[in-house]
């Protein structure tokens, strides 16, 4: 654990920023490191106490580094600070071995970065996170002690918190998020754009001095197993100790991943801030933010994250969306590769056969439930190796695409989690979880609505820290917020699949799209071919849940691949480089097959037909039968949407009372008329992207259109 404690002297600053000095060279940084690492650091509450005297002078001397220079620097040109840092090779010997020396790592340009971040943003002390147990157990106490996180009862639920948010600042706020490509097309019609000048002018006014009063954590983070190669590095700096604890639960963070860094690997620059400097006298907030400024930028070109103003998981746990997702679909796009809205699980059949499956749902939709659900068929095994995020490539030698998950925990949606549901996450977060705006019962443990039948006996306070009173909870409005979430580690359920940490990945046999669909989506269909199931991942639609901010939850809306919030580039080329893939491999026949599937869909009481969670088993095994029975035509009836399994061909048993009485056969029905007004909109909807709209999926529509129309199979 490591303090930087700048105590600045303006005249050394002013002495060191006007001449110029040679670098330091590598063996000398490497020379100072040695030293260093034998000394001890060690942190006390606000202080910090330097074993060795040599160590506590330079760090002094550290905190003199030329904030003038950085200032300059930064925004000045079009660049990023990465490309930027050329011009901070301006330091003393006595000053290069200085920063070096206090920072874990010999990367040049990482401590660069840091040090202009550090010009930026100012803040009182700069921290390398080094992803310890005592780090993390030092930080969870500052934040106990401050009333950030409550402690849950240590039997109940041992090494556990709560913690409640800004009622602002609750969910991924998608009309504050921008993709700043050089030209607007790249971002395309489905991103907010702004001129990346203009928007670096904007994140220097929102930026400069944000942290002061503050300490600036700097972790590193791997994306992946720490050295796979299908993983990705990421530094990100942050003024938020809580977003520290989520990231070392949510990604592998500190000094392992420096190590694989070395001197001169890439990393991907994240910068948060919660936008709330604290002058001398201040008070802090339990949750500082600043909504008014809020915004999370992307640079895919320099490939730079900037989030500003929000604490919440998506916006400010830059590894996960920003990072996995929106950053990673670009680089994913050159480098011919995958980074999609998916969970990642292993499938076992009675007979011991394992396949790998992904699926992507919208936010709030089913993933974290299908990757951990508990088969109600017997002799079925589902295992998880992510909930959320994959990443796929190909591999050469046998043509198949290589998954991994690239996260190392879950950030999942509290409500309508039980027992009953998702015994598997129950038992996940039996211990060690972190809560973000469930509700608190009266012996110190959590609640959320569909946890159990019934509110909690004895005084339970809602997610706002209001006890409950008759107004709340039952009809009123709900005591956890309905975005609420854990964050814990994947290594903690009982469903891990032994290769959920394989750095080569798992091979992925079945793609699954889905989407919340009161009507017209039948249960499951598999699509004819590729570029079928690419038409029918770009069409994806779904009714909008809780999990990103506005007024419209419910309404049905186009999420082409579940990505509609996590696309770096234009949505139109990423329909595109879909469709590239079998041109991409040797054998295009060991491509995944895809499916769809829709759990949502309701009667006329508005009430799932479905049952849903364990029973969607069922379905899983209809798609097993299918990878391995292909020819055998009792399995499916050809629809013009694509193969609908026959009702014989589920295994409904145990459930055949709860689809009985013409349930199934509404569940299964594909009417063809509501289609056609789905065709309409899916032509309205894809108008938008221009020429960047492949004529392959025009093709695809007209095609299926066509087959509508005249009512036939595939
Ligand atoms: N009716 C029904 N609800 C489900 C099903 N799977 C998940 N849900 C609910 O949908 C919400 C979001 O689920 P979750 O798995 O966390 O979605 P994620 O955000 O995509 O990971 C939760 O309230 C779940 O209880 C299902 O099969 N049927
Ligand atoms: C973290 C999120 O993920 P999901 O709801 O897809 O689990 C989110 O949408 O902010
Ligand atoms: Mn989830």
């Amino acid at each position: 654990m490591l303090f930087l404690r700048p105590s600045a002297s303006a005249r050394l600053v002013s002495a060191l920023a006007t001449k110029t000095y040679p670098s330091a060279t590598a063996s000398s940084v490497r020379a100072a490191r040695t030293l260093h690492t034998s000394s001890v650091w060690t942190t006390g509450k606000g202080t910090t106490h330097f074993r060795s005297p040599f160590l506590a002078s330079q760090v002094r001397l550290l905190g003199a580094i030329s904030k003038p220079l950085a200032r300059q620097t930064l925004f000045a040109s079009h660049s990023s600070p990465i490309s930027a840092s050329a011009t901070f090779h301006q330091h003393s010997h006595a000053e290069e071995a200085a920063i070096h020396d206090s920072a874990p790592t010999t990367h040049m340009k990482l401590i660069d970065w840091v040090r202009a971040q550090q010009s930026l943003l100012e803040p009182d002390n700069v921290h390398w996170c080094d992803g310890s147990q005592e780090e993390y157990d030092s930080l969870v106490g500052d934040l106990v002690d401050k009333g950030v996180m409550i402690p849950l009862d240590s039997k109940l639920r041992p090494g556990s918190y709560l913690t409640r948010t800004d009622p602002a600042d609750v969910a991924r706020s998608e009309s504050s998020t921008f993709i700043c490509s050089e030209k607007e097309i790249d971002a395309g019609p489905t991103n907010n754009w702004v001129d990346p000048n203009q928007m670096r002018t904007e994140l220097e006014k929102s930026f400069r001095g944000s942290m002061r009063g503050r300490t600036m954590y700097v972790i590193p983070f791997s994306m992946g197993p720490i050295g796979s190669p299908l993983a990705r590095i990421g530094v990100q700096v942050t003024d938020s100790p809580f977003v520290v604890i989520n990231m070392r639960i949510m990604t592998r963070i500190g000094q392992p991943v420096l190590d694989v860094l070395g001197d001169d690997k890439e990393f991907v620059p994240c910068v948060h801030s919660v936008g709330k400097p604290l002058e001398p006298g201040d008070k802090d907030s339990l949750w500082p933010c600043n909504i008014a400024q809020r915004k999370v930028v992307h640079f895919p070109e320099s490939r730079e994250i900037w989030s500003f103003g929000s604490g919440y998981g998506g916006n400010s746990l830059l590894g996960k969306k920003c990072l996995a997702l929106r950053i990673a679909s670009v680089m994913a796009r050159d480098e011919g590769s995958l980074a999609e809205h998916m969970l990642i699980l292993g499938l076992t059949s009675p007979a011991g056969k394992k396949y790998y499956v992904a699926a992507a749902f919208p936010s709030a939709c089913g993933k974290t439930n299908l990757a951990m659900l508990q088969p109600t068929l017997p002799g079925w095994k589902v295992q998880v190796v992510g909930d959320d995020i994959n990443w796929m490539k190909f591999n050469p030698n046998d043509s198949r695409l290589y998954a991994i998950n690239p996260e190392a925990g879950f950030f999942g949606v509290a409500p309508g989690t039980s027992g009953k549901t998702n015994p598997n996450a129950m038992e996940t977060i039996q211990k060690n979880t972190v809560f973000t705006n469930v509700a608190l019962t009266e012996d110190g443990d959590v609640w959320w609505e569909g946890m159990t039948k019934k509110r909690p006996d004895g005084k339970v306070v809602n997610w706002k820290g209001e006890v409950w009173g008759p107004s709340m909870g039952d009809k009123g409005t709900p005591l956890a917020h309905p975005n609420s979430r854990f964050t814990v580690s994947l290594d903690q359920c009982p469903a891990k699949d032994p290769a959920w940490n394989d750095p080569n990945g798992v091979p992925i046999s079945a793609i699954i799209f889905g989407g919340r669909r009161e009507t017209t989506v039948p249960l499951v269909f598999q699509t004819k071919d590729w570029n079928h199931g690419v038409l029918v991942g770009a069409t994806v639609a779904s009714e909008k849940t809780a999990a990103a901010d506005g007024s419209d939850i419910g309404q049905l809306r186009f999420d082409p691949f579940a990505m509609l919030p996590f696309a770096g580039y234009n949505m139109g080329d990423y329909f595109g480089h879909w469709l590239s893939m079998p041109s991409r491999v040797n054998d295009p026949s060991q491509l995944p097959k895809i499916f769809h599937v829709n759990w949502f869909r309701k009667d006329t009481n508005g009430s799932f037909m479905w049952p849903g969670f364990g029973d969607n088993s069922r379905v899983l095994k209809w798609i097993v039968d299918r990878l391995e029975k292909p020819e055998d035509k009792n399995l499916f009836t050809s629809t013009p949407i694509g193969y609908v399994p026959t009702a014989s061909s589920l295994d409904l048993s145990g459930i055949e009372k709860d689809v009985g009485g013409g349930v199934m056969e509404k569940l299964l029905k594909v009417d063809a008329k509501s289609y056609l007004s789905e065709v309409g909109k899916a032509r309205d909807y894809f108008k938008q992207f221009g020429d960047r709209f492949p004529a392959k999926l025009t093709k695809e529509l007209d095609d299926l259109e066509d087959r509508l129309k005249k009512n036939q199979g595939v």
